[in-house]
């Protein structure tokens, strides 16, 4: 699939691995809808990716993941102003153990809410043109990362969701592909300020440095070149690819049903 012409959604788009998925997107010729509920961040960004990839090319758009509201008016102006959408990345994500309920709420909830309204102008049966959707889910997804089980939850029922539905998605017909990205440590503010968000698990930040240490930190850029290996090979429907700094890998799961 290439990307020139195509139009995007990134959720969690101002800051961390959205910033850079973004990035690499419009350097690749797709346009680009940043959704985040950093006003500020986002309006900076779309201003300087604007004056890098040419005007209208970048769109930012306020939107909390937790808002069905609030997706579903960022969905339709991003659909109004480039078109429609061919790649949705769901990105947006915390890590926050001590307020576990929010934490679901957005890795999880969000994921699924975002997916949702994204069918409605994805799907073929509906009279879209298909696409790609690529879920930011990560290592703590195939873990467990013992020292957050909420996060481990969420991004365990991210992957789930990922090749349920692109199973659904293969025997319905909807002509969409979905694809989970499994970093581990990435250099982003979520790491840096992880060790005060472990709630309840605060005892055991020794461990999860440990446990950083030894899987070592890879950066933004590199779950971004991630990303575009999910998005251009059109062979990859129901992967989970995990990124560490010794390279990339799919996960192999057990297969139920072949
Ligand atoms: N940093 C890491 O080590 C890893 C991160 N991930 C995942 O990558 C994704 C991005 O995380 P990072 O870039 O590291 O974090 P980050 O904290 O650097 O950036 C997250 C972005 O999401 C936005 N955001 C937060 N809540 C939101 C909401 N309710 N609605 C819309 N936007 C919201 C923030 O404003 C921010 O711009 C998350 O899903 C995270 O779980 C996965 C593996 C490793
Ligand atoms: C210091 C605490 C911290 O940095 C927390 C980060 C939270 C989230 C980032 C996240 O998405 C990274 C997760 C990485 C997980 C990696 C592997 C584990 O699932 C298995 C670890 C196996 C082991 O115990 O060695």
């Amino acid at each position: 699939m290439a990307l020139t012409g195509k139009s995007a959604v990134v959720t969690g788009a101002a800051m961390g691995i959205g910033k850079a998925l973004s990035e690499l997107l419009l350097e690749n010729g797709a346009k680009v809808a940043l959704l985040d509920v950093n006003d500020s961040a986002g309006q900076s960004l779309m201003e300087s990716l604007n004056q890098q990839h040419g005007a209208g090319s970048a769109l930012f758009l306020k939107c909390d993941v937790e808002s069905e509201e609030q997706l579903k008016a960022a969905f339709q102006k991003t659909v109004e102003t480039f078109g429609g959408i061919d790649i949705l990345c769901n990105n947006a994500g915390i890590m926050n153990e001590g307020t576990w309920e929010k934490t679901v709420s957005i890795n999880l909830m969000g994921v699924i809410r975002a997916t949702y309204i994204a069918l409605e102008y994805m799907n073929k049966l509906n009279g879209g043109k298909g696409g790609v959707i690529v879920m930011t889910a990560s290592m703590a997804g195939l873990g467990p990362f013992i020292t957050c089980p909420v996060y481990t939850a969420t991004k365990s029922g991210v992957v789930g969701f990922t090749r349920a539905m692109a199973g659904a998605s293969e025997v319905s017909g909807y002509g969409i592909r979905f694809n989970a990205l499994c970093p581990a440590f990435v250099q982003t503010d979520l790491i840096a300020n992880a060790s005060a968000n472990l709630g309840p698990f605060s005892h055991l930040a020794e461990v999860a440095g440990q446990i950083k240490e030894k899987l070592g930190v890879i950066s933004v850029s590199e779950v971004a070149e991630g990303l575009m290996e999910l998005v251009t090979d059109e062979t990859k429907n129901g992967e989970a690819l995990m990124i560490l700094t010794k390279g990339k890998t799919y996960m192999q799961f057990p297969s139920l049903s072949k």
